[in-house]
């Protein structure tokens, strides 16, 4: 069977959960579905009258139409033009008051990831795009919630998943001579109070993990042989066991499980001193044992132009680097750098791009 390049869909159509309607998340989404609409057709799920009435504050000349979820389950999406943004109504329980959370509110932000799962599952969208929500709140409206990367890994049924954050490469970081790279930087655990991060980490875990970094940076991101470097846990990796035996017991061995396997990947690496370019310039993502051991790295050199992408699922989930920003909300609209949400739908194709290519098909 012949496989070649498969053309991108003239305007394929996105997901976009626009996120705690409190926060920046409306107005990101607003700003950007708008900018790409002659590119992407980014379908925004979230309450249609309250992001017609914040679309109008925005720019007066964003034309938004609303669509109910029973309706595009009945008859599919529709296909309208660039000239217009399309709005899932998903309805909120309160009124919204920028920069104020109410847990009233918690629920509604659920069901638009509901229903993105949903539109992926049923073939309206090729990816889903999400705006950030402000987790305390969906448990404060009575849901135990830890992020969209357990919910989504949750509700499509997927045991493991890997949160890798990407951004470009500071240019200090790159040779000369060399094209513009990504720094990506994935978790081995993720939502997590820190004095349960050790018991997180296993051999088990840390084979599934780096299986799934290996596999999706191939399939998604289309590079051929993905080389993963890997952090210990413990302050210079352990000291040969004197600051902690994690390193010994459980990650060397999940790296040599790995290797044998065929997978490229070395360590564990003392976190402090592995993030310089003489280790950054052959490696294509560095897994880290916890959120705030890689996080901060990523974000110090990439913030704002940087994304969050859940690997592992069977959809395609990217998101932006920072959260709900109640600050800039409540200081009106205006506030906010879009550049992470504009990053994050880019990615969101490339990676469309990259599964629709891999997948063979026959000419006719
Ligand atoms: N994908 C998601 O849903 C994410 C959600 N969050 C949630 O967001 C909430 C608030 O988290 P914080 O730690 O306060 O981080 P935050 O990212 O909301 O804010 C940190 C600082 O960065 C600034 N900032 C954030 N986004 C910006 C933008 N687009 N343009 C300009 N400045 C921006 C804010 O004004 C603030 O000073 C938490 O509930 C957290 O769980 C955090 C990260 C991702
Ligand atoms: N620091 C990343 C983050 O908190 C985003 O989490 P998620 O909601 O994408 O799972």
């Amino acid at each position: 069977m012949p496989s070649t390049t498969q053309p991108r869909r003239s305007r394929p159509a996105i997901a976009v959960t626009v996120g705690e309607p409190a926060g920046i998340g409306p107005e990101i989404s607003l700003r950007a579905a708008w900018a790409r609409r002659h590119e992407v057709n980014c379908v925004l799920l979230g309450d249609a009258a309250f992001l017609s009435m914040t679309a109008a504050a925005i720019d007066p000349a964003i034309r938004v139409s609303a669509l109910s979820l029973m309706a595009v389950r009945n008859g599919g999406l529709p296909h309208f033009g660039p000239e217009r943004i399309s709005v899932i109504d998903v309805p909120l329980g309160a009124h919204v008051v920028p920069g104020t959370l109410d847990k009233d509110n918690g629920r509604a932000v659920l069901a638009t990831l509901d229903a993105a799962i949903e539109g992926v599952q049923a073939g309206w969208f090729e990816a889903v795009v999400t705006a950030p929500l402000q987790k305390s709140t969906i448990n404060d409206a009575g849901v135990a919630f830890s992020g969209h990367t357990e919910y989504f890994a949750e509700h499509t049924g997927t045991d493991q998943v890997v949160m890798m954050l990407a951004g470009p490469m500071p240019a200090a970081f790159n040779a000369a001579d060399e094209p513009a790279r990504q720094f990506r930087v994935a978790l081995a655990t993720t939502h997590l109070a820190l004095k349960d991060v050790p018991a997180a980490v296993s051999q088990e875990g840390l084979a599934r993990i780096l299986d799934i970094i290996d596999h999706d940076l191939k399939t998604k991101f289309g590079i051929a042989a993905p080389r993963i470097l890997v952090c210990g846990l413990n302050p210079h990796a352990g000291e040969g066991g004197y600051l902690g035996r994690e390193e010994i017991d459980t990650i060397t061995p999940a790296l040599d499980a790995a290797r044998a396997r065929g997978i490229d990947a070395l360590g564990p690496y003392p976190a402090d001193t592995l993030f310089q370019p003489k280790y950054l310039r052959g490696a294509d993502c560095v897994l880290a044992m916890y959120h705030d051991q890689g996080l901060p790295v990523l974000k110090f050199a990439t913030f704002g132009h940087g994304i969050n992408i859940t690997l592992g699922l069977p959809l395609i989930r990217t998101s932006v680097d920072h959260g709900t920003a109640l600050d800039l909300a409540a200081r009106g609209l205006g506030h906010a750098d879009c550049g992470s949400m504009d990053a994050a739908i880019t990615a969101a194709l490339g990676m469309a791009d990259a599964v629709r290519n891999a997948r063979p098909h026959t000419s006719t």
